[in-house]
């Protein structure tokens, strides 16, 4: 048993993450992957319960090669201290899948941390042991590819066992997504300060230059779905958080106890089919007369209207696996950031022109409702 803590030991001590932050035009820059590794179709394939064989060659067919309107390692454009936002994937997902978002917020001048989570609610996710460690645990040799000492392992998703109740596992993922969380802001900080940071993945990007690129007093938590209850449990753990965004969240890994103790604003972005009674019940739990807490609902969208799926199939496939909604993608994507900016500009104290779209935080929109479309039965008081 003592060589499994070392191992997690190891991976715990790791942060995974992938950076979004305002650069300079280069021409020789490439284009990032979206999906770095086809490890992540076979991961997606355990997901969603069917064949990994057949659907890792269909997904890497259809998705393999699409890469992201960014950068890749471009220098970073220092325009004054930049505010964070670490992102917060859902289940099944992984640290690359919301760029739409992400790179916005990138754009209109933040540092987003996407963390890819290693509490198996991820897709598929690696890291890295030192080949040492591996020796002295006797743990299996693995196939995995060995880079300068530094073993390259793979995490699966974890599917609920047959009879598993769901709530510890959730619970505990929770707990371990928002310490995730933390950890990458902690990470941050050490790169802000210009300390050199051991980084296991080999980039040519020059960390140095984001010395003193951050204001560590604007900082905030975003995410979709599980990353929503994520960001809760991660405002409720650390004040550095000044304020929390989360999209279409699923609210069930969360305990009651902690609602009382999050004190920061909350923005809550709905998805018209997602929610249900029971969810937004626990939203309201969260309503203060003293903290800022929001909701808005965008009209016509489903679950998947806010990781990039959404953008990659025709209208017809799209609704029919239910990646699309009624509303337009990017419509339903520009409300979503748009509001999130004028959220963020509110509750970080920017001195941005965000507050052009305080109207949204509000519903003002024809594609917004203020609130929730969901009847909820009289709170309990
Ligand atoms: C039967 C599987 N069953 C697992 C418990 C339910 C599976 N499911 C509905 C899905 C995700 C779906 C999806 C993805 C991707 C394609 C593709 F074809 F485009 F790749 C298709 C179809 C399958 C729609 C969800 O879990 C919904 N959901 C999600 S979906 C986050 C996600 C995952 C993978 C992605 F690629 C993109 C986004 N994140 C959460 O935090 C929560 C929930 C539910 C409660 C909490």
């Amino acid at each position: 048993f003592p060589s499994e803590c070392a191992h997690f030991k190891s991976i715990l001590s790791g942060s995974f993450f992938r950076l979004y932050y305002p650069c300079q035009e280069t021409e020789k820059a490439e284009k990032p992957d979206w999906v770095p590794c086809r490890e992540y179709f076979n991961g997606l394939a355990d997901f969603m319960k069917i064949n990994r064989t057949l659907s890792e060659r269909i997904f890497n067919h259809l998705f393999g090669s699409f890469k992201i309107p960014a950068y890749l390692d471009a220098p970073f454009k220092s325009n004054g201290k930049c505010p964070v936002v670490i992102f917060s994937h859902g289940l099944g997902a992984f640290r690359t899948l919301y760029s739409a978002i992400c790179a916005e917020m990138a754009s209109q001048g933040f540092i987003v941390a996407s963390v890819e989570h290693r509490d198996q609610s991820a897709s598929a996710t690696y890291y890295f042991n030192a080949e040492s460690e591996r020796a002295n645990e006797n743990l299996p040799k693995t196939s995995a590819s060995a880079q300068d000492g530094l073993v390259k392992e793979w995490m699966y998703y974890r599917a609920l066992q047959h009879g598993e109740s769901e709530f510890p596992l959730r619970n505990k993922q929770v707990k371990q997504r928002a310490d995730e969380c933390i950890l990458a802001l902690d990470k941050l900080t050490e790169v802000n300060s210009g300390r050199a940071v051991q980084n296991a993945l080999k980039t040519k990007f020059d960390w140095t230059t984001l010395e003193n690129s951050m204001d560590l007093c604007r900082i905030a938590a975003m995410g979709h779905s599980f990353g929503g209850a994520t960001v809760i449990e991660a405002l409720c753990k650390e004040v550095k958080f000044k304020c929390g965004v989360a999209l279409d969240a699923w609210m069930f890994p969360l305990d009651d106890e902690t609602f009382p103790r999050v004190k920061q604003p909350i923005f809550f972005i709905n998805s018209e089919k997602f929610q249900w009674a029971g969810n937004i019940s626990r939203m309201k739990k969260l309503d203060s007369a003293v903290i800022q807490r929001k909701m808005i609902t965008i009209r016509g969208t489903v679950h998947q209207s806010f990781p990039d799926f959404t953008f990659l199939t025709g209208n017809w496939i799209g609704k029919l696996m239910k990646l699309k909604g009624e509303i337009d993608p990017q419509i339903a994507i520009d409300l979503s950031n748009k509001a999130t900016l004028a959220f963020l500009q509110r509750h970080l104290g920017l001195e941005k022109d965000f507050n052009q779209w305080d109207p949204l935080i509000d519903g003002q929109d024809e594609n917004l409702i203020q609130g929730t479309n969901v009847t909820v039965l009289q709170s309990s008081i």
